[in-house]
């Protein structure tokens, strides 16, 4: 049998997964809680099951964790991704900046802006069948490493001041966090800044077009896997960057026909 192991988040309709919704199926459930980070707590719930046993809702709300196919997917205590709007406080960039009282973004919410996230086992990258995988599917066959903290990158300070400055590319740009923590912020379809946690282990994508920036965070230290389809293009164009075809494609809801594409694709699995 076909089985696979689901991993979902608090904000993930976990409800369609409650021991309710489970009896009288094939499907083994149980919740996990984890207080194992003072800023992310993370609930999530690990599920194991086979694909024919999902219902086509089931299904829908768990398409993109179907990726991997029947790989178990390693059990950690966070599964999930944080996201938080942003304050407008011009205080650190490397500080968290959430609203008070927070108000989180769910990795739903982060899909419809075409943001895509994947857990990986970061130890074992150099040899990763997961990481592997991905890349045949997507295509991303270039891959670098990049250590951002002051005694190895060189001109530290002035690339640090570049990547916080708001820009997009007219790709997508990958990153695959092995080590440390950084934060990624998106605006959404509102212009509003939203915040993603990115810490060992968490693969992103953000479209071609979105609008974003990069920092460090506290602990001034991450090394990351840079991926590409086909030869890297690092050339980032500062906001107001509108005239650009892919930005007027954008439609009201933010969601850019690259994402769109990207949806339907990774639905196929
Ligand atoms: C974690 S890689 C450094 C950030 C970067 O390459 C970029 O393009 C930010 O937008
Ligand atoms: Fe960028
Ligand atoms: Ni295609």
């Amino acid at each position: 049998m076909d089985f696979v192991n689901i991993f979902l988040g608090k904000n993930n309709n976990l409800e369609m997964f409650s021991p309710e919704l489970l009896s009288g199926t094939r499907m083994q459930h149980r919740t996990l809680r984890s207080d194992w980070s003072h800023s992310r707590k993370f609930s999530y719930s690990h599920v194991t099951c086979s694909r024919s046993t999902l219902s086509p809702a089931q299904r829908e709300s768990t398409r993109y964790l179907f990726v991997f196919g029947s790989s178990a997917r390693v059990l950690g205590p966070n599964m999930g991704l944080e996201a938080w709007y942003m304050d407008s406080s011009d205080d650190d960039q490397r500080k968290p900046h959430r609203l008070n009282p927070n108000v989180s973004v769910s990795l739903d919410e982060l899909r419809k802006l075409g943001v895509f996230h994947w857990k990986l086992n970061a130890d074992v990258y150099e040899t990763d069948p997961e990481l592997e995988q991905i890349r045949k599917e997507q295509g991303y066959s270039y891959m670098d490493i990049i250590t951002i903290h002051k005694d190895t990158l060189p001109n530290y300070e002035e690339k640090v001041k570049v990547f916080y400055e708001e820009h997009l590319h007219l790709d997508d740009e990958i990153r695959y966090i092995l080590d440390g923590q950084a934060y990624f912020d998106v605006r959404d379809e509102k212009d509003r800044w939203i915040r993603i946690a990115m810490e060992k282990g968490d693969l992103i994508t953000l479209p071609a077009g979105i609008y974003h920036r990069f920092t460090l965070d506290e602990t001034n230290y991450v090394k990351a896997m840079r991926l590409f389809v086909g030869e890297p293009v690092w050339k980032a164009y500062n906001r107001p960057a509108d005239d650009f075809h892919i930005r007027q494609n954008q439609n009201t809801s933010g969601l850019n026909p690259s994402a769109t594409h990207r949806l339907v694709h990774r639905s196929q699995v």
